[in-house]
């Protein structure tokens, strides 16, 4: 059988703030093309998982390794250029430029290229501005996002915006994915668009995903495995149909009423 390298090993991981156990020896692994999702209540420790892969907490103790490289050691823009990218909880995009500048500024830490090339518009610079507008011109067709591409972001409607923001992580070509709570806030129809975008990100472009979230439906309905919390603690991790009949999982994220 083909032993299958996981893009992203998170193992044991513990952070504590001041009494409090965030993440309390959490261990987890996320194969090639794969949606890992990690669900639980608030405060069960998933953004603190999400800072801790990006680099913003740095664990107490633990191992992280990304494509094969340890992650602790590295600064948040060194782990962005290795090919991991994030989405937030809030829209985090520059609510007064076009959709289209938007997402090119995802692409910013792909250019090579000096200022002064950049300011005189030469060679290099103007190759890789071609790419990148190609690339970003891909990513709005794969979106849906054609009607909007020109309109201030600040003008389209929310779940629109959710849409261009997770473009942006795109953009920059990520080797792994992380969204967090994509869908919070999202209508019905909103919430489907996203759900799908989600699935064709894994399936047409192979790129995986850790997805977190605290709405059992919508992970049970997309991951192919799936890890509860609870309190910073491992409750369960497998897949969603095994996940979902978990005595523990029942009484610790369902409160006994499954
Ligand atoms: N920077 C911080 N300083 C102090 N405590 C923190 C910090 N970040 C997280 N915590 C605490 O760690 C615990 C886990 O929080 P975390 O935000 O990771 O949970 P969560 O599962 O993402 O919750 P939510 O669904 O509400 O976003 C909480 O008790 C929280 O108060």
């Amino acid at each position: 059988m083909a032993v299958v390298t996981p893009v992203l090993t998170f193992e044991d991981v513990r952070l504590s703030f001041a009494g409090v156990r965030a993440i309390d020896g959490v261990t987890f692994d996320v194969g090639p093309a794969e949606l890992f999702a990690i669900i639980g209540p608030n405060g069960a420790g998933k953004t603190s998982i999400f800072n801790v892969l990006s680099g913003v907490y740095r664990p107490d103790s633990g191992r992280v390794a990304f494509l094969g490289e340890d992650l602790l050691s590295r600064r948040p823009h060194e782990i962005a250029a290795m090919g991991l990218a994030r989405t937030f909880q809030n829209v985090e995009l520059f609510h007064n430029l076009t959709v289209l500048d938007n997402l090119m500024l995802g692409r910013h830490h792909h250019f090579r290229y000096g200022a002064a090339a950049a300011v005189l518009w030469l060679g290099r610079a103007r190759r890789e501005e071609l790419a990148a507008r190609a690339r970003v011109e891909d990513i709005i067709d794969f979106l849906e996002l054609e009607a909007w591409r020109r309109h201030p972001v600040r003008l389209l409607p929310y779940g629109v915006q959710k849409r261009v923001e997770l473009g942006r992580a795109l953009a920059m070509e990520p080797r792994l994915l992380l969204l967090d709570e994509p869908v919070a806030g999202m209508n019905l129809e909103e919430t489907e668009d996203m759900a799908r975008f989600v699935l064709d990100i894994r399936d047409e472009l192979g790129i995986p995903i850790v997805l977190v979230d605290h709405d059992m439906g919508l992970v049970m309905d997309l991951a192919d495995r799936v890890l509860v919390l609870d309190f910073g603690r491992p409750v369960a991790l497998g897949t969603p149909e095994r996940v979902q009949h978990d005595p523990e999982v029942i009484e610790a994220y369902l409160g006994g009423t499954a």
